[in-house]
């Protein structure tokens, strides 16, 4: 079932368009995924769909609810963790949760989502204290005060060290893992990947794919490299036997190394054809198309490199640090 529905959505700030008729929809129980570069609408699209920013033109339902006109109904259903999110400096932990639990007519027990989310020796610490990884704990628990059916994690774990962006994916599993349908805003590839049943891919102000992670990297025809190397004693012409097998581009060999590039299912073919050879190889490598050549065959750009490594006027990284 649809949860949430976004259909030919479009905002512009001033003369700049930042949604050109974006349609998606959510399906109960999924986590779902929103990429896309700096500025491709993301949060724009999101914060409409939460209710916070009023569409140009189009219509989104969160759970049948129209956010603008029902906001304060929807409210009580949905759990927000902004991009932005802060609180004041000198709020304890408790203090927070007991804020954010007063907005709800029906909130879950803070008591208990401090210990789900290991807080629970934090109750008293003030926000300031908190290390990064705790910080993002408190912005989920605070987003699951409400009991919400559907969560909306907006940049989770930009900043985070690698190890803390792992221990925030875990917290997001089980987020899931208790009913409550997730939309990640995300600039990373490998979080979605990991994380994301369907994946929006947004770019200039429109969803230019949707499906799984898997679906949109086997959708996108990119070329792929394999390489072996052959056993001693074995050294057949690999471009005779290999260079007119369907999908294969190009073949190369330096020494015993052979370099296969191709697309489709050539690696399939290329192995099927040195057995059928009794060719035996070793060191078989198939390098993995990834969610990154997706986004490069879809938008003509990548995204690796985002956000911008952290330096002189960027934010410095917030680690987890020892409680
Ligand atoms: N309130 C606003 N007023 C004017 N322009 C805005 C406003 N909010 C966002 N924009 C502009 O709209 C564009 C899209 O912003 P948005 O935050 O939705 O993108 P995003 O994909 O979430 O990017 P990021 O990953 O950087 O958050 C950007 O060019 C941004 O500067």
């Amino acid at each position: 079932m649809a949860i949430v529905e976004v259909t030919e959505l479009s905002k512009r700030y001033g003369k700049q368009v930042v949604l050109d008729r974006v349609s998606f929809s959510v399906e109960e129980g999924e986590v779902f995924g929103i990429l896309g570069p700096n500025g491709a609408g993301k949060t724009t699209a999101v914060e409409c769909v939460e209710g916070l920013r009023r569409p140009d033109s189009g219509t989104v339902r969160v759970l049948g609810l129209d956010p603008v006109g029902q906001g304060a109904e929807l409210r009580e259903h949905i759990g927000v963790q902004l991009q932005h999110t802060q609180l004041p400096e000198n709020i304890k932990v408790w203090e927070a949760l007991d804020l954010y639990a007063s907005f709800y007519a029906r909130p879950r027990d803070w008591r208990e989502l401090l210990e789900r989310w290991g807080l629970a020796d934090k109750r008293d610490a003030r926000f300031a204290k908190l290390s990064g990884g705790q910080k993002q704990r408190l912005f989920i628990a605070l987003a699951l005060v409400g009991d919400p059916r559907i969560a909306f994690l907006d940049e989770l774990t930009t900043g985070l060290d690698p190890q803390a962006r792992r221990a925030t994916w875990e917290l997001v599993k089980r987020v899931r893992a208790e009913g409550v349908t997730v939309v990640l805003v995300s600039h990373f590839m490998d979080e979605v990947e990991e994380l994301c049943d369907r994946v929006a891919v947004f770019d200039r102000g429109g969803v230019v794919a949707l499906d799984s992670p898997e679906g949109l990297i086997d959708g996108v025809d990119a070329e792929y490299r394999m390489s072996f190397r052959f056993m001693d004693g074995q050294a057949p012409e690999p471009g005779g036997l290999l260079g007119s097998l369907p999908g294969v581009a190009s073949v190369s060999r330096t020494g015993d190394l052979v370099v296969v590039a191709g697309r489709g299912d050539f690696a399939t073919e290329v192995t099927a054809s040195l057995a059928r050879e009794h060719v035996l190889v070793r060191d078989l490598r198939i390098d993995k198309r990834t969610l990154d050549d997706a986004f490069i065959a879809l938008t003509g750009r990548s995204l690796q490199g985002w956000p911008p490594p952290p330096g002189p006027s960027g934010p410095a990284p917030r680690t987890e640090e020892p409680s």
